[in-house]
């Protein structure tokens, strides 16, 4: 059983114009088990996408430590930005190709996954919002990363398009399970999703408390379900309603 060990001491950044310092991240401790799925909820500006840019190694100003253990090593992380970020001038299927050893059949198994298949040869200005965040995941997924890291990837699709393009990742993930840490302002999505809901505080950024979702996985297209949970979180945890 491996684990990713997040360690954050500080993380600050320096006002470019008054050089005053601003403490974003203090003293966090977080630990993601096992192909363990895990949704971060917390209020703007709190440091998630800090955060997310500092396992993604974009951050390497903090101090601190992100560890697989017990290998001790640096866990292999691929990022889903809000944005898909799509080279224009590649196809879909250069595009997953590019920053992947996986063999051909894989990434046709992964396309085929995502439904995919007919837009192998297609350009991202051919896509919908929808294809290109699902080319995303794909590339994402062709990495074999130990560690997935999502900032909001599906904020401004329609609601069918959000819940096919999660039901996809559910089951790609299913498939290949590794460790994902999702940044969502939605908890209803956050309780379809995760193994653990953590919530977040700003100023600096702390754990308020992190919670289990124990809806069965099958049973997670029961809105009912969803929102009996969210009501019951909202009693259990009153401090998280300041969150949303
Ligand atoms: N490069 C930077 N220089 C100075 N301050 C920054 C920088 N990047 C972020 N900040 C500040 O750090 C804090 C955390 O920002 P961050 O974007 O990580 O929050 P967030 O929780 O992801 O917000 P949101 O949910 O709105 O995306 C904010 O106060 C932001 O203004």
């Amino acid at each position: 059983m491996n684990q990713v060990a997040i360690q954050i001491s500080d993380k600050s950044y320096i006002n470019s114009s008054d050089k005053t310092t601003k403490q974003v991240i203090k003293n966090l401790q977080i630990t993601l088990a096992n192909n363990e799925f895990v949704c971060l909820v917390g209020p703007s500006g709190c440091g998630k996408t800090t955060l997310l840019n500092i396992l993604a190694k974009l951050d390497t100003q903090f101090s601190g430590s992100i560890e697989l253990r017990p290998e001790h090593s640096q866990p292999k992380v691929a990022y889903v930005f809000q944005n898909p970020r799509l080279l224009p001038w590649r196809t879909v299927y250069e595009n997953i190709q590019l920053a992947s050893a996986a063999k051909p059949e894989t990434l046709d198994f992964l396309l085929a996954s995502m439904g995919l298949a007919d837009e192998k040869d297609s350009y991202p200005e051919h896509l919908s919002l929808g294809m290109s965040r699902r080319v995303s995941i794909i590339r994402a997924f062709a990495t074999a990363p130990d560690l997935l890291l999502m900032d909001e990837p599906f904020v401004s699709l329609d609601p069918p398009t959000a819940r096919q393009v999660r039901e996809l990742l559910i089951d790609l993930w299913t498939k290949r399970p590794h460790k994902i840490l999702f940044v969502t302002h939605d908890l209803r999505e956050a309780i379809t999703l995760a193994d653990r809901l953590i919530f977040l505080n700003s100023s600096p950024m702390s754990v308020i408390s992190e919670v289990p979702v124990t809806i069965p996985r099958n049973k997670r297209h029961q809105e009912i379900k969803i929102e009996q949970f969210r009501q019951q979180l909202f009693i259990d945890y009153p401090q998280i309603a300041e969150l949303l």
